[in-house]
């Protein structure tokens, strides 16, 4: 499903309306009754209602949700906020409907607060119909006032159309006061503000609706970012080939391992397994590798020269063995070290395969920025920062990559010409091509140590399997998300470990529709 801006969203109702003929007024029924449906839906008894519309279209849907409320036989307070001579044509139409089955209130100052905090007190449901796409910069005293009394009702159930109001569309930043909202019935399409913090905070559950929009658009009018969902990528889980062989499903080569963070590598390499490759060589400084031996059992171990971290030269060694692999990860414990440029550089160089950079990999791309264009871009390269590495890759503090999340994983994608997976709440895919997945299937049981390098594991296992880079990506981290969900309800989200993610793999894995 596509993930759209505020102007991408216009595009699209203008492309529904102006070119395909189909009337504004049709698309707000369905909007505004959708509303009034999803609500039934919740409180199949009626109950005492607010209904607070704004001047403009995100106000003629709340005009349409009340007329249904009414006719179910619904209490309904409805409110004007704003002046009569502001409302949009199509509003207007709706407006005047609600006229003749109920006493519209029109709240243009304070006279009239009393009144609607009485309202508000004995609703049980409050519909925010004030603001939707159209919002533009920080609320205006007016509609901050009535937002403000909305959040003074604890008890009710707060529905905001479209988007709440306050908070923007394609940032997900908010005003300084904006509507809490148990759940925001979006139409068509989600907006990104419904996925980016704060405004994911805002939103509660988001619903989106069909109101009959159209679903295939001109090539211009195509939005550039989708919500991650199986369709993406289903066509590239194949069951496995009775005649298969370990070399049929790649050979992944996972490097990393320095002391005191052997355990990185160890998750990346058995989650590997878990996801199919055929055969997972991990790939550790030499004197880590009595360690290594004594945890792992499938893997195979290639040691390279040095002691408790790599030595600058030990890179050279993957040319003895370079056409072995189908896909590389590097940075699973890698930790920092003397001539780590140069040994990072060399690899870049190399490495004739998929790649993937994770960990101390980005903190040494983040110092060392020239070595971008060492790598060849006829492979593919994924990118996977948590926000703090985001920060070092772009020389920023961590809150400036989190208020700008999509930007920030835009960039460095646009910069380096490689796929960035910005992880976190949530997972931000962006491709060199300027175009975006986010993938919001995951649970807070993943927010602890490991977890990247499970992502890491996961996605070299995939990409070595010789899935395309653009759909093993979000592949990967659905999955990964999904292992989470499923894990944490298996075992209490607290208590969710590695290998209880691993075990979850399995049943995520079992899960997906196979092609
Ligand atoms: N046909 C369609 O396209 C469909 C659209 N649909 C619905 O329409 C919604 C978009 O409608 P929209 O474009 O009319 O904008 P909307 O969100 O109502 O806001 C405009 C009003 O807000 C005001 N305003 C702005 N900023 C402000 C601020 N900071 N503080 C205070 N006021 C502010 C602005 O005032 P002005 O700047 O003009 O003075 C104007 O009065 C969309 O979210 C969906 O719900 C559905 O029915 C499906 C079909
Ligand atoms: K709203």
């Amino acid at each position: 499903m596509y993930l759209v801006t505020a102007q991408e969203m216009r595009n699209i109702d203008h492309f529904a309306i102006d070119t395909l003929g189909i009337p504004g007024v049709v698309l707000m029924e369905n909007a505004g009754r959708a509303v009034a449906e999803s609500i039934q839906r919740k409180f199949p008894e009626p109950k005492n209602a607010v209904v607070l519309c704004g001047t403009g279209n995100n106000g003629g849907d709340g005009w349409v949700a009340i007329r249904y409320l009414l006719f179910a036989g619904w209490n309904v307070e409805a409110w004007l906020v704003g002046n009569e001579d502001k409302l949009t044509p199509d509003a207007k139409i709706f407006y005047h409907v609600c006229q003749k089955l109920t006493s519209v209130h029109i709240y243009h100052d304070k006279s009239k607060q009393k009144l609607m905090k009485k309202h508000l007190q004995e609703a049980q449901v409050i519909v925010d119909a004030l603001l939707g796409t159209g919002v533009k910069g920080e609320l205006r005293p007016l509609l901050r006032e009535v937002v403000s009394l909305i959040n003074q009702q604890p008890k009710a159930w707060v529905v905001s159309v479209d988007i709440p109001t306050g908070m923007d569309t394609d940032t997900g930043m908010v005003s300084s006061e904006v509507v809490h909202a148990q759940q925001t019935i979006t139409f068509g399409y989600p907006k990104w503000g419904h996925y980016l913090y704060p405004g994911a905070d805002v939103c509660g559950e988001v619903n989106v609706v069909d109101i009959g929009l159209p679903t295939q658009f001109p090539a211009d009018l195509t939005p550039k970012a989708q919500l991650n969902e199986p369709a993406l990528w289903r066509g590239y889980i194949q069951p496995r080939n009775p005649w298969a062989h370990k070399g049929t499903y790649g050979h992944a080569l996972l490097i990393g391992g320095a002391k005191g963070m052997l355990g990185a590598i160890t998750m990346a390499g058995a989650v590997a397994y878990r996801s199919g490759v055929g055969m997972v060589t991990l790939t550790v400084p030499e004197g880590q590798e009595v360690s290594l031996a004594g945890k792992v059992t499938q893997e195979l171990i290639w040691s390279w020269s040095g002691k408790s971290v790599f030595s600058a030269e030990s890179a050279k060694q993957f040319m003895e063995r370079a056409s072995r692999y189908s896909a590389v990860v590097i940075g699973p414990g890698l930790g920092r070290f003397m001539g780590e440029d140069k040994w990072l550089g060399d690899l870049l160089s190399t490495i004739k395969a998929p790649l993937v950079l994770d960990a101390d990999a980005l903190n040494i791309l983040a110092d060392h920025p020239e070595l971008i264009k060492l790598r060849d871009s006829e492979y593919p390269t994924v990118l996977t920062p948590h926000p703090g590495e985001m920060a070092r890759l772009l020389h920023c503090s961590i809150s400036e990559v989190e208020s700008s999340r999509l930007s920030a994983a835009r960039t460095v994608a646009n910069h380096t010409g490689m796929i960035v997976v910005l992880k976190g709440r949530y997972t931000i895919i962006a491709y060199p091509t300027g175009k975006q997945v986010v993938n919001i299937i995951g649970s807070p049981a993943l927010a602890k140590a490991g977890s990247g390098d499970l992502l890491a594991g996961l996605l070299g296992s995939l990409l070595a399997q010789r899935i395309p880079a653009n759909q093993a990506v979000p592949m990967a981290t659905y999955l990964h998300g999904q292992a989470g969900v499923i894990a944490s309800q298996t075992v209490s989200e607290h208590a969710v470990c590695y290998q209880d993610i691993i075990v979850a793999l399995g049943k995520a894995f079992e899960q997906l529709p196979l092609s």
